[in-house]
C-alpha cells in the first residue's frame, strides 16, 4: 500500500503521465453495458418514485414543440387579422386569446413539471446513494481478510466509494438523455417536413463539439483513475493529520510540516495536471461551439429566405426558427451528456468491479456443510500447514505439524514476527493455508460453515478495536445480538475486570468511551484492554484466543486476569500468546516457534528440562527480574 512514511521511486516525483492510454471509441461504448445493470438499480431503489419520474419525463417532453406550434398559430392568426379587409368588420380576437390562454397553461405546466422532475430526481438520487452505501458496506463485510490488505482492493473500494454518491448524477443524465430525445424527434419531424437537409447540416455542426467533449470526458476519466492511490493518500494525509487519534504523535514528533508538506506537493501535482486539462477543455469547446453557431445561422438564413420569398408564412418562420435553435441546443445537450453518460459508465465498471468481486473463504453452497461438533472431541490438527501473506516472498508460516487438543490451554511462544498472530487467524479461518491444512475432529476446516465456526470462536486480537461507542456495547460487540441482555454485559465484566473500569465512569455502561464523540471519556490503555477481554467472555463459544491480552496489564490485574481464566475456561479450548513467562507457564502446553516454524511443544516443566529453545528465553527473561 502506498504509504506516506515510503517515499520509494515509486513515489511521483515528477509529472505523473495524463492517465492510462487513451481509450478506443469502441471501449468507450462498451461501458455502455452497463447502464442496464445500472437502470436495473435504480428501478430497484424505488419503483414508484422510477415510474413517477420516467412518467413526467414522458409528459415534459412534448411540451416544447406543442408550444412553438401554439405560438406559430398566435403569430399567423394575428398577421392573419391585420390583414384582414375592414369592410367586414371589427375581426373576433376570441381565437387569438383562447391560443395565448393556451400557450400560457402549457408554459405554467412546463414549469411545474420541471419542478416535479427535480424532486423526484433528487428523491430517487438520494435512496439510490442510501442504498448503495448500505450495499457497499454489505459487500466489504462478505469479502476476506487478505483482500483487505490489498492496496488494489483498496484502489478498488475508494472509487466504488466516492461513486455512490456521483453516480445520482447520471442517473438524472441518462432520464434526460431519453427526456430530449423524445423533444428532439418530435421537433425533427417539423423540420424534415420543411428540409431535411437543415436537419443534416445541424447534425454535422455539432459533431466537433460532441467528439470534443467525449475526448476531454475520457481524458478526465484516465487522469482521475489514475491518481486513485494518490487521492486515496491526499484523503489519509488529512485524516491523519487533523484526528484524535494522531493528534498526539504529531504533536510530540512534530510531524505537522511533514505531512502538510507531502499534501501539499501531492495535491499541487494534481491541480496542475487537472488545470491542464481544463484550460485545453475550456478553449477547444469554444472552438467547436462556433462551429455549431455557423450551422445553425446558415440554417436560420436559408429560413429568412424562405420567408420573405413569400414561401413560408411569419408564423412558420418562427417555428421552424424557435425549433431549429432548440433542436440545436436539445442536441448538443444530447451528445455531450452522451459522451458524459459514456464516461459514468466507465466509472460503473469500477462501482460493479467492485461489487463482481468474490470471496474466496465462503460457504460453498454446492456442498452440504459438515455439521460444527458440539462438543469439540479431538480438536485442531495442523497437517503440515503453510502460510504466505499476499504478495510475500517468505513464508509467514511452514512445515507446522501439532495438534491442539480439545479442552487444552495451549500457551504460543516466540519472538516477534514468529507467527504467532498469522497461526490464530488460520485457526478462525480469517486466511486459508497456502500449503498443507488444518483438520477440526479430523475433517478439513474448510468443510465447516465459516460463520458457524467463528461463532463458536472468540479472538481478543492485540490490535482489538477501541470502539468509539457505550462501555456496555464495547462490551457487548463480543456478542452483538445480546447488545441489550444487561445481565450477560455485566457478568462478561465482572470476569474481566472491566467492572472495576465501569465502576468508575461517571455514566457506567450508558458512558460513551473514546474522544471522539460528546461527551466521550478515553480510557488508560490497560482499562481498554480488560473491556476488550469482556468480549472474550460475551462470547459463548468452545475455542477462546487470547493473543497478548494482558501486555496493558498491570502486574496484580494480570494475576488475577489469568486466575480467573482458569477457571471462567474450564473445559474449553484456549490459545493464549503472550511474551511474559509468568502466563504462559499457566498453561496445559506451550508450542514455541521460530520463524514460521515448529521448535517444540510441551509442558512448562517439561521444556525447562528439556533445556531448548523455550528453557533458554525463559532463563533469560528470569534473568531480567533478578
Ligand atoms: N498482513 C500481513 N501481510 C504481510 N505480511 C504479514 C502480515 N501480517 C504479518 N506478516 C508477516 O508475517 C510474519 C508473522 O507475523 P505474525 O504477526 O504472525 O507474528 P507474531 O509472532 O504474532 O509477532 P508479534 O509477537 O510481534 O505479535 C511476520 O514476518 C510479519 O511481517
Amino acid at each position: 500500500m502506498a504509504s506516506i512514511f515510503n517515499f520509494a521511486p515509486t513515489s511521483i516525483k515528477g509529472p505523473k503521465p495524463e492517465g492510462k492510454p487513451t481509450l478506443t471509441v469502441r471501449e468507450r461504448f462498451s461501458a455502455l453495458r452497463n447502464l442496464p445493470e445500472f437502470l436495473k438499480l435504480i428501478w430497484e431503489t424505488s419503483p414508484s418514485l422510477t415510474l413517477g419520474n420516467v412518467g413526467l419525463r414522458l409528459l415534459r417532453a412534448a411540451l416544447p414543440p406543442a408550444m412553438f406550434y401554439v405560438g406559430q398559430l398566435i403569430l399567423d392568426g394575428i398577421i392573419g387579422l391585420a390583414r384582414a379587409p375592414h369592410t367586414v368588420g371589427q375581426p373576433s380576437l376570441t381565437p387569438i386569446i383562447s391560443l395565448v390562454a393556451l400557450e400560457f397553461g402549457l408554459a405554467i405546466l412546463s414549469d411545474a413539471l420541471g419542478r416535479a422532475v427535480a424532486l423526484l430526481d433528487s428523491l430517487l438520487g438520494d435512496l439510490f446513494a442510501n442504498r448503495s452505501s448500505v450495499r457497499l458496506m454489505e459487500h466489504a463485510a462478505r469479502l476476506d481478510l487478505d483482500q483487505f490488505e490489498d492496496s488494489v482492493f483498496y484502489d478498488k473500494l475508494e472509487r466504488a466509494r466516492r461513486q455512490t454518491l456521483s453516480r445520482t448524477v447520471l442517473m438524472a443524465q441518462v432520464l434526460s438523455q431519453a427526456q430530449d430525445f423524445i423533444t428532439m424527434a418530435l421537433l425533427a419531424v417539423g423540420l424534415v417536413a420543411f428540409n431535411p437537409w437543415l436537419l443534416l447540416l445541424l447534425l454535422i455542426a455539432v459533431i466537433p463539439a460532441f467528439w470534443g467533449e467525449s475526448h476531454f470526458n475520457e481524458r478526465s476519466y484516465s487522469l482521475v483513475h489514475s491518481w486513485t492511490p494518490e487521492r486515496r493518500e491526499l484523503d489519509y494525509l488529512r485524516q491523519t493529520g487533523a484526528s484524535d487519534e494522531t493528534a498526539k504523535e504529531i504533536k510530540i514528533f512534530g510531524l505537522s510540516d511533514f505531512l502538510i508538506d507531502r499534501f501539499r506537493t501531492l495535491s499541487d501535482q494534481f491541480y496542475q495536471q487537472n488545470k491542464s486539462l481544463v484550460v485545453r477543455r475550456a478553449s477547444w469547446g469554444t472552438f467547436f461551439a462556433a462551429i455549431g453557431a455557423t450551422g445553425y445561422y446558415a440554417a436560420y438564413v436559408y429560413i429568412i429566405t424562405d420567408a420573405v420569398r413569400g414561401q413560408i408564412s411569419v408564423g412558420q418562420l418562427t417555428f421552424l426558427a424557435s425549433s431549429f435553435r432548440q433542436m440545436r441546443s436539445l442536441l448538443e445537450g444530447i451528445l455531450s451528456r452522451f459522451s458524459s453518460v459514456a464516461e459514468g459508465a466507465l466509472y460503473l465498471q469500477d462501482f460493479f468491479d467492485f461489487f463482481h468481486m468474490q470471496p474466496r473463504i465462503a460457504r460453498d453452497e454446492t456442498r452440504p456443510v459438515r455439521p460444527f461438533p458440539r462438543p469439540i472431541r479431538q480438536g485442531f490438527t495442523f497437517d503440515n500447514v503453510g502460510f504466505k501473506y499476499n504478495n510475500a516472498e517468505k513464508w509467514a508460516i511452514r512445515h507446522l505439524n501439532f495438534t491442539l487438543e480439545a479442552g487444552e490451554k495451549l500457551a504460543l511462544v516466540g519472538e516477534n514476527g514468529a507467527g504467532k498472530t498469522t497461526l490464530v487467524k488460520l485457526l478462525s479461518r480469517l486466511y486459508d493455508p497456502t500449503e498443507g491444512r488444518i483438520l477440526l475432529d479430523g475433517y478439513d476446516l474448510r468443510e465447516y460453515d465459516p460463520a458457524e465456526l467463528r461463532q463458536e470462536i472468540g479472538v481478543i486480537f492485540q490490535d482489538f478495536v477501541r470502539f468509539q461507542l457505550t462501555a456496555g456495547q464495547n462490551l457487548a460487540v463480543g456478542r452483538i445480538e445480546e447488545k441489550t441482555n444487561q445481565a450477560r454485559i455485566q457478568s462478561a465484566a465482572a470476569q474481566s475486570l472491566a467492572d472495576t473500569v465501569v465502576k468508575k465512569l461517571p455514566g457506567g455502561y450508558e458512558q460513551m468511551i473514546g474522544r471522539r464523540f460528546a461527551g466521550g471519556v478515553d480510557l488508560s490503555g490497560g482499562e481498554w484492554q480488560k473491556i476488550a477481554l469482556g468480549r472474550a467472555y460475551m462470547r459463548d463459544a468452545q475455542l477462546l484466543i487470547l493473543d497478548e491480552p494482558t501486555a496493558a496489564l498491570d502486574a496484580r490485574a494480570e494475576h488475577e486476569v489469568f486466575q480467573r481464566f482458569a477457571d471462567l475456561t474450564a473445559g474449553k479450548t484456549a490459545v493464549l500468546i503472550s511474551h511474559r513467562f509468568s502466563t504462559v507457564r499457566m498453561a496445559d502446553r506451550i508450542l514455541v516457534i521460530e520463524h514460521g516454524e515448529f521448535v517444540e511443544i510441551g509442558s512448562h516443566a517439561e521444556l525447562l528440562a528439556r533445556g531448548g529453545r523455550y528453557a533458554e528465553l525463559f532463563q533469560l527473561q528470569a534473568a531480567g527480574y533478578r
